[in-house]
């Protein structure tokens, strides 16, 4: 499914109305019989009161159809339009005056009593927000949010901005965001998870195969069926080499477990063959601990790799995908370090980690003629150094520093964080909405880029790769912290979680 920002919005709206010749109100009342079905859904007696709260615009007309709607059905409903009623105008005017003519109910917004009220629903502002929410919606959602009673959101919660998530001073924390044709941006960036609940995305009658025809390049939602067809088919008659042979190349004195995840996760999902290439100063900690994999100790110096003898050593040609990164530090010269592997790499995919990206910044222009896949997979602070802006900017355009990053250096990018972005060379994105703090602990993005590592090795496609690694190791987070609890699941957990999953 695709995601939407505001003025992607308003083209599809507009299309639907203009040149398919749908009326606005026909959209709105579809919209807000959209809601009250999944209001009806979850709260079935029709003794339950219903607060609605309509604001000036669009959003405020869906609470007018909302609430004449929940009133025929027999709900104890209670409308309280937050506007002069000479504000309101257009499309939303037109359900004011239906809601009017049937001589139904308004409350005075003075009034407004939300304890009295068992479910509210949010219909004050929309994608049509901008700037710092005024009043007097700013105090209606300081009481919405303190009423403490199940609050929808429609379409998507007021104060968060549809294009990037941002909330600038205040916004509705909804318990379930009933949103209309599809996904607005700003739920999956930002602020924005913190406010929208689950997201049910309905049909109002706008065609979805427009996004094609109008040719809108959106980024899209990862799914559950966009990973299962991701990940690659494993033959009843595959044996090892068939799998692929993962080499992953990191750890130093003060990151022993690190390359030890990475390898786990690559081997425990499939992968044929796993070699771990180390300082030989931490090998004999590190063999014991990952017997399953094949070893090349490594020259170090202070405990931390030494670029010097890797081409002499390692022999490239026996990988499929190489890792590099996990563990690896920030002592060891890491820029020869990588000019070397990619002297000796053909068209191995190369993966490019954690403090291999500390180093990856210098080698763009080489990385950018290698023949074969790479892939690079920095948290805001990596890719903030990498596009040479502030963690700030990079959080505050996501999609757009990620988009104009991979398109300009040619690589697959996987912009972590909550709400990972998946970014390929051509500039097609994808967003993963699952995940939960339960990865916010040291281990797990290695645990990711063994995932990767694995699933290419196996034959998926870089893209392909990406998007199952990110959902199932995401899927086991939200899983495993359900079952327990998000404090206590460690790296080791999620791979066994996903291994014994796929
Ligand atoms: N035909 C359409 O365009 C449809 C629109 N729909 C609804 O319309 C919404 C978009 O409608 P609009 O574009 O009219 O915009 P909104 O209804 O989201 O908001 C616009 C109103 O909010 C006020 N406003 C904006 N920023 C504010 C701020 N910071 N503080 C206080 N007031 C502020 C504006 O003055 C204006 O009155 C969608 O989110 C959706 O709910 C749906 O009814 C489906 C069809
Ligand atoms: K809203």
């Amino acid at each position: 499914m695709y995601i939407a920002g505001r003025a992607e919005m308003q083209l599809l709206d507009q299309h639907t109305m203009r040149e398919i010749g749908l009326p606005g109100v026909v959209l709105m009342e579809n919209a807000g019989a959209a809601v009250i079905k999944e209001v009806m859904k979850d709260f079935p007696d029709k003794k339950t009161k219903i607060a609605v709260l309509a604001g000036s615009g669009n959003n405020g007309g869906d609470g007018f159809v909302i609430a004449r709607r929940l009133y025929d059905f027999g709900y104890d409903v209670m409308l309280i339009c937050c506007v002069e009623e000479e504000a309101i105008r257009g499309d939303a005017r037109v359900h004011y005056n239906v809601y009017k003519n049937r001589r139904l109910p308004t409350e005075e917004v003075k009034d407004v009593q939300l304890e009295n009220a068992e479910v509210i629903i949010d219909a004050l502002l929309g994608t049509g927000l901008t700037g710092e929410v005024r009043e007097p919606f700013y105090s209606l959602i300081k009481k919405i949010n303190s009423a403490n009673k199940y609050v929808y959101a429609v379409d998507i919660p007021s104060g968060v901005n549809s294009n990037n998530g941002e909330v600038l001073n205040t916004a509705v924390k909804a318990d379930k965001t009933v949103t209309f044709v599809l996904p607005k941006k700003g739920f999956y960036l930002q602020q924005g998870p913190q406010y929208v609940g689950e997201v049910i995305c309905t049909d109002i009658s706008v065609p979805p195969h427009i996004v094609e025809e109008l040719q809108l390049e959106l980024p899209r939602l990862l799914d559950v069926k966009m990973a299962d067809a991701a990940l690659p088919k494993r033959p009843a008659h595959g044996h090892k080499g068939m799998f692929g042979h993962v080499l992953v190349i990191g750890g130093c004195r003060q990151y022993v477990g690190a390359p030890v995840y990475t390898a786990k996760a690559a081997f425990h999902t499939g992968a044929g063959l796993v070699t771990l290439a180390v300082p030989e100063s931490i090998y004999p900690i590190v063999a014991p601990q990952s017997s399953e994999c094949l070893f090349i100790p490594l020259q170090d110096k202070d405990g931390a790799l030494s670029a010097a003898d890797i081409s002499q050593v390692v022999d490239f040609s026996a990988f499929q995908t190489v890792v590099l990164g996990p563990g690896l530090g920030r002592q060891t010269d890491g820029t020869s370090l990588i000019r070397h592997v990619l002297d000796e790499l053909t068209d191995q995919t190369f993966v490019i980690d954690a403090d291999g990206l500390y180093f990856a910044g210098h080698l763009l222009a080489e990385l950018k003629t290698y023949k074969g896949n790479v892939i690079f997979t920095p948290h805001p602070g990596e890719m903030a150094r990498l596009a040479g802006l502030s963690v700030k900017e990079v959080e505050e355009n996501r999609l757009e520093v990620a988009k104009q990053f991979a398109g300009a250096h040619g690589i697959y990018l996987l912009l972590k964080g909550h709400r990972s972005i998946i970014t390929t060379p051509s500039g097609e994105q994808w967003i993963n909405p699952f995940g939960n703090d339960a990865l916010g602990k040291g281990g797990s993005g290695d645990v990711l880029t063994g995932l990767i590592a694995s699933f290419v090795s196996q034959g998926a496609e870089v893209k392909d790769a990406l998007l199952a690694a990110c959902y199932h190791h995401a899927h086991a987070a939200e899983q495993l912290g359900t079952k327990w609890s998000t404090y206590g699941v460690l790296p080791l957990d999620i791979i066994d979680y996903v291994r014994k999953t796929l």
